[in-house]
């Protein structure tokens, strides 16, 4: 029988596997929400064995749909919510703490005190990070510093860290294997992207003992095999990236200057920069996209933390529409929002602005607003927020984008994928497999067992669904000044 490479798609909010073909196709799904825990408000963690348990009954799942045995799985690749942080015991498996997950903000005022101490730009130039709380540094100084016995038991080499990618590989192969990726490593805060190592400087700072931290690998490589307890089958681990790097490859974008957004909960665009870090002189980060045989490649990227939740925002907080669907039909009932912009900070701004203390802000409303006006605002203020993020790619990288590759949920809405394409003045490609993520994670794990023999095998799989071409744009240079108006709205709703 033939092989398959089977994909973990560890997300946020759920855990997915998917079984793909020799012609990148998907042959079967699974997928499994697991529980948000918010202990306190700004607070945000998983289960980490709930992570675990839920990512390996999709596995087993997805193969038995795709009608094969384990035994057909040439390789496993795993992609993975980034920065969401583990510690656990290496003795018993047992996990400290829940994971803290990348949305928390408990150590937001530490951050706050480093930057006052003038630490912000040290830390960018070795790690190309903005110093904030999303990253996993100050999440992995919290456990240590808040569960008892943490540092005591670390200081015997009793504790591991790792993010997600770590946490499953240590599972799958029943705590033999300790490792990462260089494209998750960069996601720590203490890994310097320039000398590939964990930075010693930054571990002092956080005082994080460098006994606890993964071995930092590149992203295609046997790692090591599944233990045939876990899935009845010896299964070599050969891929990880993060998820957003995961899908810059699986969207193709191999060559510098090519660009890829996902419009899920939130947006995540990156740019791939080639073989040299930039710093960003304009709050985007600098991160690693990956690391092939031998050679690393970087990218630029943007995060915006509310993309496609403005729209279940409107479904679940307004009640306006009862699936995140119908959104489109609703805004299309009005030719344009009537002077009406909606900036969802709801949680502060990510990038370009990095505003915690920002708030959601309507503007320009008036006796004749409707839903439907409401509507369409929040679809635009995904492709606003775009925008930013783009217009400061192209003037860090000094490329002038002409193609944006896009995936995730929201783009199976045409109207906002058009309007993109009209306030960008680009072309906005929706490819035909739009589970790039996992697809990404599946070649990178294909290529290190030789189930793929090399790009050229795979490059020509990625295939164009649809393109959208730029058209009216009369309008924009206007729209876009309100919505910078409004932008400024919502920065200074915190003030006084
Ligand atoms: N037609 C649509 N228009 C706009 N947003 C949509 C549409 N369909 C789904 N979404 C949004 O896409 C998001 C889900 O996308 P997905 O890629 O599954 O996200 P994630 O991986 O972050 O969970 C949700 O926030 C949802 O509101
Ligand atoms: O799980 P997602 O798709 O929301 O992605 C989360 C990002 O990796 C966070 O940086």
């Amino acid at each position: 029988m033939s092989k398959f490479i089977l994909s973990f798609d560890q997300g946020t909010t759920s855990s997915r596997a998917i079984v793909f073909n020799k012609e990148g196709s998907i042959v079967s799904i699974a997928q499994k929400e697991f529980e948000q825990i918010y202990p306190q408000p700004g607070w945000v963690e998983h289960n980490a064995s709930e992570i675990w348990t839920s990512q390996i009954s999709v596995a087993t799942e997805a193969i038995v749909k795709a009608g094969i045995t384990p035994t057909n799985i040439a390789a496993i690749g795993i992609t993975n919510q980034r920065e969401t942080t583990v510690l656990w015991d290496r003795k018993t498996g047992e996990p400290l703490y829940n994971a803290i997950v990348w949305q928390d903000r408990r150590t937001s005022g530490y951050c706050d005190e480093l930057k006052a101490k003038g630490m912000a730009k040290n830390i960018q130039e070795k790690t190309g990070l903005i110093l904030d709380a999303y990253f996993s540094a100050t999440k992995i100084k919290w456990i240590l510093d808040n569960v008892p016995g943490a540092r005591e038991k670390a200081a015997a080499g009793d504790i591991a860290f790792g993010t997600i990618d770590s946490w499953l590989i240590w599972n799958l192969t029943d705590g033999r294997v300790h490792v990462t990726d260089v494209s998750n490593a960069s996601r720590t805060m203490i890994y310097n992207i320039h000398t590939l190592d964990w930075d010693q400087e930054l571990l002092d700072l956080f005082d994080i003992p460098r006994n606890i931290l993964p071995e930092v690998k590149s992203s295609s490589e046997v790692y090591g095999e599944t233990t045939g307890n876990v899935l009845a089958a010896k299964i070599p681990i050969a891929g990880i990236a993060g998820d957003q790097q995961a899908a810059l490859f699986g969207q193709m974008c191999t060559q510098v200057g090519m660009v890829k957004n996902t419009y899920g909960t939130g947006c995540f665009m990156l740019m791939n920069i080639g073989d040299k870090p930039i710093v960003s002189q304009n709050n985007l980060v600098t991160t690693i996209a990956w690391k092939i045989n031998g050679k690393v490649q970087y990218a630029l990227e943007g995060s915006i933390f509310i993309g496609g939740a403005v729209v279940q925002w409107l479904r679940d907080g307004l009640g306006i529409i009862k699936t995140s669907a119908e959104v489109e039909e609703l805004a299309l009932k009005v030719p344009d929002t009537g002077g009406v912009y909606l900036v969802p900070a709801f949680a502060g701004l990510g990038a370009p602005h990095w505003d915690q203390d920002a708030r959601g802000t309507i503007t320009g409303i008036t006796r004749g607003t409707t839903a439907s006006h409401l509507a369409r605002a929040a679809v635009e203020s995904i492709a606003f927020q775009t925008m930013e993020v783009l217009k400061a790619m192209e003037a860090d990288s000094g490329h002038s984008i002409k193609e944006l590759r896009v995936d995730g949920g929201a783009t199976a809405n045409d109207m906002l994928m058009q309007f993109q394409a009209d306030l960008l003045d680009t072309t906005v490609i929706r490819p035909k497999v739009t589970e790039v993520t996992a697809l990404g994670a599946a070649y990178l794990a294909g290529l290190a067992v030789g189930y793929w023999d090399s790009m050229d095998d795979i490059s020509g799989q990625w295939k164009i669904d649809k393109n959208f071409n730029a058209g009216k744009t009369d309008h924009i240079p206007e729209r876009i000044k309100g919505w910078n108006k409004a932008v400024k709205a919502a920065k200074a709703a915190a003030e006084n």
